[in-house]
């Protein structure tokens, strides 16, 4: 047995992420990638493992946990748990561990930033800043373990924590981090409304709002976020077999998809180290089907406005972890079937294109199931979502920066001139300015407005349509200060279409 007085007890000193780290007093760094890592934690005692901690994103993770373990050189072993669908989607614990077998080279990341490219067929990042001799000792420092359940990694570590203590491999170092912070507009907080075509639209729109006029606060996670609150987004026609750009550059592809799909609609028994999947709280968790008993309801009452799933369950509060995604609502208007989604929190940049997708899977088979199965023949409305913390974490800032650079242009330069708000047609008639309003689709006229003063007009415009598009406004302002002109010196107006 081991005796407790005679082991050291080392001291692991998180300098990045602290507060998502378990620390304990042994040599071994426990990396359980999308494990919980409390599933791992209750089974060891402190001084059996060093640290615990999560590995999500190779791009983003690796540099971090790199840093931490060369401030930290009493560790010695690493043992990586490759364990869930999340990790095999993400890559970041192969990578981690091709790190330590392949090593890494010097490179650019996919924003032209330079740094060391670790040598795997999975891209991951590791900042520049750390000089290349230490992370080659740290590379041959340190024995690594790849692991594929909870089980094999207690197992390994235990056993190493029976190993004589080793020696420290060097001083610990801390270097230099780059901090990016970005140029802010002023904009309102609270209450935010983008529409798009598609979800690939729609998320660059998305993108460009927070990263303009979001707020910049710190995250739960040791990092900052730039944060809107109640953003609604409202995607009008994704097709149905969805719209993935050429080149794409969404977060995610079609394979992914095709799995993330199968999380929102199927459901899937309860595994340890796994939080929850959508479809499980959907399907079974409360007991009932959810989305059955809302295909049923519309069925028989196609104008319910209770047509809503709940993936809230009142116990959340008592443990961490509990789900973004929490109520889904369906209706019915005019044979048309929205679905409107809320988030209490969303990562807007890696998360909400696989949500968007996810949810409008749902629709879509709700759609099909309520068509199947009665003689209603509905099209597919809108998708909504609103996130109630709608946030970008600062890692990622740059290549939002980078995608609003290369798309956002293009995206909002499609114009179609539609405004819902309708067209103004412009005239002047008996020393007045005339503008008579028509809908949209037909063009009859709903409202007409009558003066000589444009800026009292405009005003009258716009408090009378507050939800005008901003550019329309921009242009009537325009005419409208033209036809003025002409009123004045009595020359004909024509309004410029
Ligand atoms: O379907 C999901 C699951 C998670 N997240 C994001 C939101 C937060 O950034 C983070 C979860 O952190 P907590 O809110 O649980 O702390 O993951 C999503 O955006 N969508």
């Amino acid at each position: 047995m081991l005796s407790t007085e005679t082991t050291p007890k080392f001291i692991y000193q998180p300098h990045y992420k602290p507060n998502q780290l378990i620390c304990g007093h042994g040599q071994t760094a426990i990396i359980t990638g999308w494990t919980v890592k409390q599933s791992l934690a209750k089974h060891l005692n402190p001084d059996q493992y060093a640290v615990i901690g999560n590995l999500y994103s190779p791009t983003r993770g690796i540099s971090p946990l790199l840093r931490n373990l060369i401030a930290n050189p009493h560790v010695r072993y690493l043992v990586i748990l490759n364990a869930t669908k999340e990790d095999k989607n993400s890559g970041s614990c192969q990578c981690l561990l091709d790190f330590f077998s392949q090593g890494f080279q010097l490179g650019k990341s996919d924003t032209g930033r330079e740094c060391w490219l670790i040598n795997s067929p999975i891209t991951g990042y590791i900042d520049k800043e750390i000089d290349r001799e230490t992370l080659e000792k740290l590379r041959q420092s340190i024995q690594y373990q790849l692991v594929k359940s909870i089980p094999e990694a207690i197992e390994i570590v235990k056993s190493y924590a029976e190993q004589s203590p080793l020696p420290t491999w060097g001083e610990p170092l801390i270097f230099p981090l780059l901090e990016n912070l970005p140029s802010l507009l002023p904009g309102t907080r609270y209450g935010h409304r983008i529409e798009g075509k598609t979800i690939a639209e729609t998320w660059v729109k998305i993108l460009q709002k927070i990263k303009t006029t979001g707020t910049i606060r710190p995250t739960g996670y040791d990092g900052k976020w730039q944060e809107l609150i109640d953003l609604m987004a409202v995607v009008t026609d994704e097709p149905p077999d969805f719209y993935f750009p050429e080149p794409n550059y969404l977060p995610i592809d079609r394979a992914f998809l095709t799995e993330y799909i199968g999380q929102i609609l199927d459901d899937s028994p309860i595994h340890q180290g796994v939080k929850y999947t959508y479809g499980q709280r959907l399907r079974s968790w409360f007991g009932r089907d959810q989305i059955a008993q809302v295909i049923n309801k519309l069925i028989s009452e196609i104008d319910a406005a209770s047509a809503v799933m709940s993936l809230w369950d009142v116990k959340d509060h008592e443990k961490g972890g509990s789900p973004c995604l929490n109520h889904i609502w369906v209706r019915v208007v005019e044979n048309e079937l929205s679905l409107t989604a809320i988030f209490r929190s969303n990562d807007m940049f890696a998360a909400w294109p696989a949500n968007a997708m996810g949810l409008r899977a749902l629709q879509q088979h709700i759609r099909d199931e309520i068509s199947k199965r009665s003689e209603y023949n509905l099209s597919m409305g809108p998708l909504i979502t609103i996130s109630q913390s709608a946030h970008i974490y600062d890692d990622t800032w740059e290549n939002v920066e980078r995608l609003i650079a290369t798309q956002y242009d293009k995206i909002v330069n499609q114009r179609d001139f539609f405004d819902p708000s309708g067209n103004f047609l412009i005239s002047v008639e008996k020393e007045q300015i005339l503008v008579q309003q028509t809908t949209p689709g037909s063009g009859e006229i709903v409202a007409c407005y009558q003066g000589k003063n444009p800026l009292k007009l405009i005003r009258e415009l716009a408090a009378t349509n507050p939800a005008i598009i901003p550019e329309h406004i921009g242009y009537l302002g325009i005419e409208l200060q033209k036809a003025y002109n002409c009123l004045k010196n009595n020359q004909p107006y024509i309004q410029d279409q």
